[in-house]
């Protein structure tokens, strides 16, 4: 047996929670088998299936690349395999085939009826199967169980100055996370490459296991008074993260959190996060690396940080022209705000074509919990008053909000006002979705990416008559 092999079942033999299954009717498994056993179950199914379907349609045409798309940042490329989750351009995000509403139903939740747990999506991003209440309590307590960091880390973020950007002081520390990187040991220790997806694996379940603690650690060093409760072995991920950042009273938040975290974690393989990830991990830099890139992805403006921008764009407005300011009002601000070779934050999207369907989650928690909210009244207001003004403008090609439109207000009504803070919490759940499919980049044996690029002056030479 190889070292890491070794390293593997021993792991899986302590953390493991036998589970036996609960609730007959809803097709559970008789028996709960840990995440890990179950991936090792369905790595060479998927293996072989992959194996053949390359053999039989390998040289099948995925669709041709124009000039425009080489110069238009590869808009519409067919180039990437994302196993989690296919974006439909009119309906939106699918996590294993699964719409939202569908995820909302299925997956378990800590409350009766109440928002799914980000334990379960985890589950069912990795294995495309939805988990048992047992199975989805096994790795909150093995999430909690990881949870720890290493001083020095502790120690770096603490050092940081409070001027620094939340986002890179969350980058920062996760690239110093890698000192426990079981990859990069592995790998140094010359690893068989058929055993990469196994301490990959193990990096993916440390990392979002810590996530809370670094995440709280910036919120409460830059915002609060610096001291970071402890995490509770017994409770889910998002109460354990609600409790680190203070919020945990408030259920509602919590609930919230749930939400937030399933919602943010996975949207196919194309967007600028997600992809950063998967180059840097098909270097076979480890876990950490490649997910600290994905963070310096997700912290640009017209990523991730647009949450952040959202909310500023909105204060701004409301100081401008008042609380009270007329749709005519709005319309005009807006305009000043295209004039002026701004883009509207939180609305447009690469490949969405309609409103996507996470705005539509969050805003359907909001008139459940904050129906009066004035600043969820004006995200209304805004929510029927921009797309006209987009469409008149006529550049836009999707004038609809996209999910970065609707976090902030929630999160700014429960008391969490701190905008430059809201990429950490989208980074935290984007951990969700890219390190499922790091695990898969390394079962399935993908290559070092690496596309063909042309200079203007070559591109010219190949296609131009004169
Ligand atoms: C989690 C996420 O990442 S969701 C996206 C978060 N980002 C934002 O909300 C920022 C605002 N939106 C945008 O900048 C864009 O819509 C993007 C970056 C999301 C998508 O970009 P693209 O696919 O290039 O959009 P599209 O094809 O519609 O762009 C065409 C033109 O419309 C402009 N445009 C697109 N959206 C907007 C907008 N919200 N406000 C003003 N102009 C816009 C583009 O800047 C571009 O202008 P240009 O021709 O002068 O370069
Ligand atoms: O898909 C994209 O390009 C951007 C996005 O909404 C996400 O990453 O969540």
């Amino acid at each position: 047996m190889s070292a890491i092999r070794a390293f593997n079942s021993t792991f899986a033999k302590t953390i493991r929670q036998p589970a036996v299954r609960l609730n007959a009717t809803r097709g559970y498994a008789s028996q709960a088998k840990s995440l890990k056993e179950r991936l090792t179950e369905i790595i060479p199914e998927r293996q072989e299936e992959v194996k053949a379907f390359k053999k039989d349609y390998g040289s099948t045409v995925l669709g041709e690349v124009t000039i425009n798309q080489a110069y238009g940042g590869m808009r519409g490329v067919k180039g990437l395999i994302w196993e989690g989750s296919v974006l439909d351009a009119e309906e939106g995000i699918r996590f294993r085939g699964k719409t939202i509403p569908e995820c909302q139903k299925e997956l378990p939740s800590a409350v009766p009826g109440g928002e799914p747990l980000p334990e379960a999506l985890f589950w069912l991003l990795v294995t495309g199967e939805v988990p048992t209440p047992e199975q989805t309590k096994s790795i909150s307590n093995e999430w909690a169980a990881r949870s720890d960091l290493p001083e020095f880390v502790e120690n770096l973020i603490d050092r940081c100055p409070k001027t620094l950007h939340p986002m890179a002081q969350f980058s920062l520390a996760i690239n110093a996370l890698q000192h426990e990187s079981n990859f990069a040991k592995a790998y140094s220790n010359g690893i068989n490459k058929a055993d990469y997806w196994g301490p990959t694996y193990e990096d993916a379940m440390d990392l979002i296991a810590k996530l809370p603690k670094v995440a709280a650690r910036i919120y409460r060093n830059v915002y609060k008074d610096g001291k970071v409760a402890d995490i509770d072995l017994d409770q889910d991920y998002s109460y354990n993260f609600s409790k680190l950042l203070g919020f945990e009273e408030n259920k509602e938040f919590v609930e919230l959190m749930r939400l937030y975290l399933v919602l943010h974690s996975d949207h196919e393989g194309g967007n600028a996060s997600a992809h950063t990830t998967h180059l840097i991990g098909s270097t076979l830099a480890d876990p950490y690396l490649a997910f600290a890139g994905g963070l310096n992805s997700l912290a640009g403006p017209l990523h991730g940080l647009a949450n952040q921008e959202v909310l500023r764009w909105t204060m701004k407005m409301q100081e401008t022209i008042g609380k009270d300011a007329s749709d005519e009002q709005i319309t005009k601000y807006l305009w000043d705000t295209l004039n002026g070779g701004k883009v509207v934050p939180g609305f447009g999207h690469a490949v969405l074509r309609k409103t996507d369907p996470r705005y539509m989650a969050q805003r359907e928690f909001a008139l459940q919990h904050l129906p009066e909210d004035p600043l969820f009244a004006l995200v209304s207001k805004l929510y029927h008053i921009i797309p006209g003004v987009l469409t008149e403008h006529g550049k836009t090609a999707n004038p609809y909000p996209n999910v970065d439109a609707h976090s902030g207000v929630l999160l700014q009504y429960y008391g969490m006002k701190e905008q430059d803070y809201y990429t950490v919490l989208f980074g935290v759940s984007r951990a969700l979705g890219v390190m499922s499919q790091l695990v898969w980049d390394r079962a399935l044996g993908l290559p070092l990416e690496r596309p063909k690029s042309y200079s203007t002056a070559h591109l010219k030479k190949m296609y131009a008559k004169n």
